[in-house]
């Protein structure tokens, strides 16, 4: 059911204060309107998320993990209504839509079992030695602990896989933290139907309702309000640079600062090494004008830069990447709001002197239409001009000329944070590659060979993160199992009687989860 409301816990109420949203294929105002959240309701469910969060973050690890596999159930029961609303609002198509529902309940899923594992505990026991010299050893004992009430901000672009159900609210139950999600405004009934599900799921669960809460709203005060709330701890966030840097000082402003991780902008760089470009320059084109245009290029991912060494190769690469660009059909976007950005964004680099328009996409019938588009200039100018680097996000990507390999190097170190970095090889070119991969690393989350960087992977082995700007903290992922370890924070138990151990550090491990004693891993019990 959508009705317009916020959930605050179990309970569903009405604002009077109101929103749209519409329909980006059609420009046309979508029904019902929404609840546009307000101070009181964030203090209402800032209070039940503080009221949960001792029973919540005390849950054994079978109980919350069958807590997110429940929530699982109830959004596979939403069947196609979910997915209908979802393509409304956003104007993806029902493919998409489809595997990012896969994908957001393929998460929780993984999350349920990384909870049972218990490798997130890091629980770790240095025994006590009373007879050490010349001072005895305490007994020492740390474990993980769930940092509190978690605020998520849901990204326009995956209305499931990163949204209220997505890799946030995944990880911070996971941790153990009540989550209070902001919804995006820009597809609030998908936001409804999902927090609707969720919130069945903690009812099933018997878990205290603060759990989870709901509040869709339009306005950047009600996301300053619950970031400013003193009850929550930890923020999630995709989206603008300017949203999430104005989340970062907000946070950093409170009497109590608290960690936001946020993840901003990227143009994810791909550097074409001389052999490949060579042996096989054009026949990469399609493949990388297929990861740009994909979802009108709305992924942080997208491939916004490629770098080369000038010359017939990279000319020709260009012009085959041109060509199908010429012939990428044009695509709706998320929003007007993001279209009209794209546009300009797209119309900044077409008028700048040192700059060259190689193709635009297909113009299309309709409104929010994405027309694909590709530059090109000199290492020189991008240098220059570091207004040239900046992410427009949509289909648009701006090839590089490089003089040399130096040069290249030296583009790549003036590049800001970025979640990827690719590098297209051939196996004369890895010598070479070898001395960029430091210099990457440095730059960069996720460093890929032979691949396009659209598409990340689900698993525990991913970063999908990176330095500033990609993200607030390089140090953390917000995809895979390693997104769990920004929601909570270690505590060391000193001499505690049996009594008073946790279950994760007792000596019994009545969870049989896998631990570190006296420097050593235990075998998994498991
Ligand atoms: N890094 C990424 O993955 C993504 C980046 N974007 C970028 O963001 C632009 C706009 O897209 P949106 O999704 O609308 O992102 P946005 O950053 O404008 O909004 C994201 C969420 O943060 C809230 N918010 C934004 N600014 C705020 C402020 N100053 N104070 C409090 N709350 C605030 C919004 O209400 C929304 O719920 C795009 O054109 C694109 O450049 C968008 C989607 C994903
Ligand atoms: O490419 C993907 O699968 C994820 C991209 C992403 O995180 C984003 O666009 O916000």
């Amino acid at each position: 059911m959508i009705d317009g409301a916020m959930l605050i816990g179990a309970e569903a109420r009405q604002a009077d204060k109101r929103f749209t949203s519409v329909d980006p294929s059609t420009g046309k105002t979508l029904t019902p309107d929404f609840s546009s959240a307000g101070p009181d309701a964030v203090d209402a469910a800032a209070a039940l998320a503080a009221e949960a969060f001792p029973t919540y973050a005390a849950t054994d690890p079978e109980t919350r993990a069958a807590f997110l596999e429940a929530i699982t159930d109830e959004i596979l029961a939403l069947g196609d209504e979910l997915i209908l609303r979802a393509m409304q609002e956003s104007g993806l198509p029902r493919a998409r839509l489809e595997g990012e529902r896969g994908r957001t309940v393929g998460q929780l899923k993984l999350f349920a079992n990384v909870v049972r594992q218990g490798d997130w505990l890091d629980a770790t026991i240095d025994p006590a030695m009373p007879d050490r010299q010349p001072l005895p050893r305490p007994d020492l004992r740390r474990m993980n602990v769930a940092l509190g009430p978690v605020a998520v901000f849901g990204a326009s672009n995956f209305p499931l896989a990163f949204s209220v159900a997505g890799g946030d609210t995944a990880s911070a139950l996971a941790a153990g933290c009540p989550v209070v999600v902001k919804g995006h405004p820009a597809h609030p009934g998908t936001g409804e139907l999902v927090a609707r599900a969720i919130a069945k799921a903690v009812e099933k669960a018997g878990l205290p309702a603060g759990v989870f809460s709901y509040l869709p709203g339009e306005t950047n005060e009600l996301g300053g309000a619950i970031v400013r709330d003193p009850r929550i701890k930890a923020v999630g966030f995709t989206g603008s640079r300017g949203g999430g840097m104005a989340l970062m000082k907000i946070a950093a402003e409170r009497d109590e600062p608290i960690p936001v991780y946020a993840e901003m902008s990227a143009i994810n760089p791909v550097v074409i090494m001389p052999h490949a470009l060579e042996a096989r320059g054009a026949a990469l084109a399609p493949a990388y004008v297929q990861s740009l245009t994909m979802g009108a290029g709305q992924f942080c991912t997208n491939p916004g830069l490629v770098l080369a060494i000038a010359g017939p190769a990279l000319d020709a690469f260009v012009e085959a990447a041109g060509q199908a660009l010429t012939e990428s059909a044009p695509t709706t976007m998320l929003t007007p709001g993001i279209h009209a950005s794209f546009e300009k964004g797209v119309e900044a680099l077409a008028s700048h002197a040192a700059v060259t328009t190689v193709a635009r996409g297909k113009v299309g019938e309709g409104v929010n239409q994405a027309v694909g588009a590709l530059f090109r200039t000199d290492a020189e100018a991008f240098l220059a001009d570091r207004a040239l680097g900046h992410e427009v996000f949509g289909s648009s990507s701006i090839v590089v000329a490089c003089r040399d390999f130096a040069e290249l190097k030296k583009v790549i170190a003036s590049l800001e944070g970025q979640l990827t970095a690719t590098l297209q090889i051939d196996a004369e070119d890895e010598a070479d590659a070898k001395g960029l991969i430091p210099v990457l690393a440095d730059r960069v989350g996720r460093i890929l060979v032979n691949g396009w960087p659209t598409g990340v992977e689900v698993a525990p082995a991913m970063v999908h993160g990176g330095p500033f700007p990609a993200t607030s903290d390089g140090r953390t992922t917000s995809v895979g199992t390693g997104a769990i370890y920004r929601f909570l924070r270690p505590v060391s138990l000193q001499n505690l009687p049996a009594s008073l151990l946790p279950e994760a550090v007792s000596d019994a491990n009545p969870w049989g989860i896998a631990r570190r004693l006296d420097g050593k891993r235990e075998a998994s019990p498991r």
